[in-house]
């Protein structure tokens, strides 16, 4: 039996933690929409009303939740307490069935004259996105008849249009959506290519959520065996290894977040696109390979060496990959003072990227595939090659390119102007990529990065931080080494918005095994 050295006296020892374990900015407590002060008065829709509400008392908001233009429907979304007197005053029946879509007559609340015939649907709080009262109206697209119905919810005294992303806010805020959640609803709605939707569609589904709050709960249930050593009085005993396991658990906790960490910024290189700079000697068909990805004529192209000066740069879609390319002036030699800076720039963007890709024109190679001087020291077994000019070289060998900096690990031989050998680097490039960035697209969520964003970087930097400094703590300072965990945990809260660990405290204390 392991006897425990109490570090403060008994009562102190338990104020202080129970204490500090009330953290004031939870966040569930803050007052939920539903129990804001309304009064009656406000529903009234008399014209002679006096005095109008201010916005901040309005709470009811609504808003176009689809693009504006012709189209077959529109979607005008309210959410708020008042939106059974919005249904009153605009759909003019009796109160709807939650949950059913219904067939009906938006009608002007003030001049009885109908604006759309369309479907209206309403979700009872707290089952509904923002956890309100919605009522979500169904119209035919036109700027006419949206406009109409828009102006139609003005004349409502009680209502009025929503902020950006208020409905999301008022989500967050009635706990519907935790930030991680609110965070992968924007990404998804940003989304542009496969890779980005399925990351964003995790993210929002609250897979990512759930990562982060195992990683929380485990950091609290070792900050519960410590907070028990803490709050036995000496003489009591409690298991064998209760501090040792609380190491042993603390070490593994940090192991993993290194690895999360470790990541190759994989997540947030999905997220906002892979940087890829394209680089090499004047006239090796640096442009015609930007042009050949994009499918358009993005860059000049010109027989004369120098051509492109400044930096170009495109978003492309690569096999699902959102790919930020940078086209750069030829690397070499020159007085000419332009051209000079657009070199200057063209190293800085190479540098900058996450991956380069470097184009010699197999005339400017020999048999051996020595890569030109201008470029040799830039790559690396980290650049990917592409010999281009293939028709001007038929004789060109298909050996790996030959540098002093290490071999490149991927190389392609094309001919842009004949199109040989384009379809094989297409989907050699891609490939390279993913398992370069090690994003296996067509895994399930195990693969999936957990950072994507810098915020969720900077806790879990801070949460491996104060781990760390509690494994620098000894069993003779279990109170100090707490306050690490703590903290710890807090860290990882914040990535979700959750910063109270008082609940899962409580319940854990409860299931703790205490052998007494
Ligand atoms: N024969 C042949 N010509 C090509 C090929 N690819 C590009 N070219 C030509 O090579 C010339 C230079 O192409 P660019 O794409 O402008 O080369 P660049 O590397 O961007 O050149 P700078 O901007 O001057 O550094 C143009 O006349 C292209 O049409 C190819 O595969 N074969
Ligand atoms: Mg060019």
């Amino acid at each position: 039996m392991l006897l425990l050295r109490r570090a403060l006296p008994p009562s102190t020892a338990y104020t202080t933690a129970t204490r500090r374990l009330r953290v004031p900015s939870r966040i569930s407590t803050l007052p939920h929409p539903h129990r804001l002060a309304t009064t009656s008065s406000t529903t009234s829709i008399d014209p002679g009303f006096v005095p109008r509400p201010s916005d901040a008392q309005r709470k009811t908001i609504y808003a176009l939740s689809t693009p504006p233009g012709k189209a077959g429907i529109a979607v005008v979304r309210i959410s708020g307490p008042e939106v059974l007197q919005v249904w009153k005053h605009i759909v003019r029946r009796a109160e709807p069935e939650p949950w059913r879509m219904e067939r009906c007559k938006i009608m002007h609340p003030t001049g009885g004259n109908m604006l759309d015939d369309g479907l209206a649907v309403y979700f009872k709080g707290p089952k509904s996105f923002t956890t309100e009262d919605v009522l979500e109206l169904h119209i035919h697209s036109g700027r006419a008849i949206i406009a109409s119905v828009l102006g139609a919810l003005s004349h409502l005294p009680f209502c009025r249009p929503a902020e950006p992303g208020e409905f999301t806010r008022r989500a967050f805020l009635g706990g519907r959506l935790d930030l991680p959640q609110v965070e992968g609803l924007k990404d998804l709605i940003d989304a542009e290519t496969e890779g980005q939707r399925r990351l964003a569609l995790e993210a929002a589904g609250g897979a990512v959520s759930a990562r982060f709050e195992d990683l929380r709960t485990g950091i609290i249930r070792c900050l519960a065996k410590i907070e028990a050593l803490i709050d036995f009085s000496e003489g009591e005993d409690i298991e064998d290894g209760v501090y040792e396991d609380a190491r042993n658990d603390a070490t593994t906790l940090l192991a993993t977040i290194r690895s999360y960490l470790g990541d190759n910024r994989r997540g947030e290189i999905l997220r906002s696109g892979v940087h890829l700079t394209i680089f090499g000697p004047p006239n090796a068909g640096k442009s015609s390979l930007l042009n050949f990805l994009a499918q358009r004529e993005a860059a000049i192209v010109t027989p004369v060496p120098g051509t492109t000066r400044d930096i170009l740069e495109l978003s492309l879609d690569i096999g699902g990959i959102p790919v930020i390319i940078s086209d750069t002036a030829g690397l070499r030699p020159t007085d000419d003072l332009v051209e000079q800076i657009g070199v200057e720039r063209a190293r800085k963007a190479i540098q900058a990227a996450d991956i380069a890709l470097c184009v010699v024109s197999c005339e400017d190679t020999d048999a051996t595939r020595s890569l030109p001087s201008a470029v040799a020291d830039l790559v690396t077994e980290r650049t990917f090659v592409l010999f281009n000019k293939s028709d001007l070289r038929p004789d060109a060998s298909d050996n790996e390119p030959n540098n002093n900096n290490g071999t490149p690990t991927h190389w392609w031989t094309t001919s842009l102007k004949t199109g040989e050998g384009t379809a094989e680097f297409l989907t050699g490039f891609a490939q390279a990529l993913k398992t370069r960035f090690d994003l296996d697209l067509d895994q399930d969520s195990p693969h999936t990065p957990l950072i994507t964003h810098a915020r969720h970087r900077v806790h879990l930097e801070s949460a491996a931080g104060f781990i760390e400094a509690f494994l620098e703590t000894t069993a003779e300072d279990v109170v100090i080494g707490a306050e690490e965990l703590r903290y710890a945990a807090q860290a990882v809260g914040k990535v979700t918005g959750r910063i109270d660990v008082e609940d899962i405290l409580d319940s854990l204390f409860r299931d703790f095994c205490i052998g007494k």
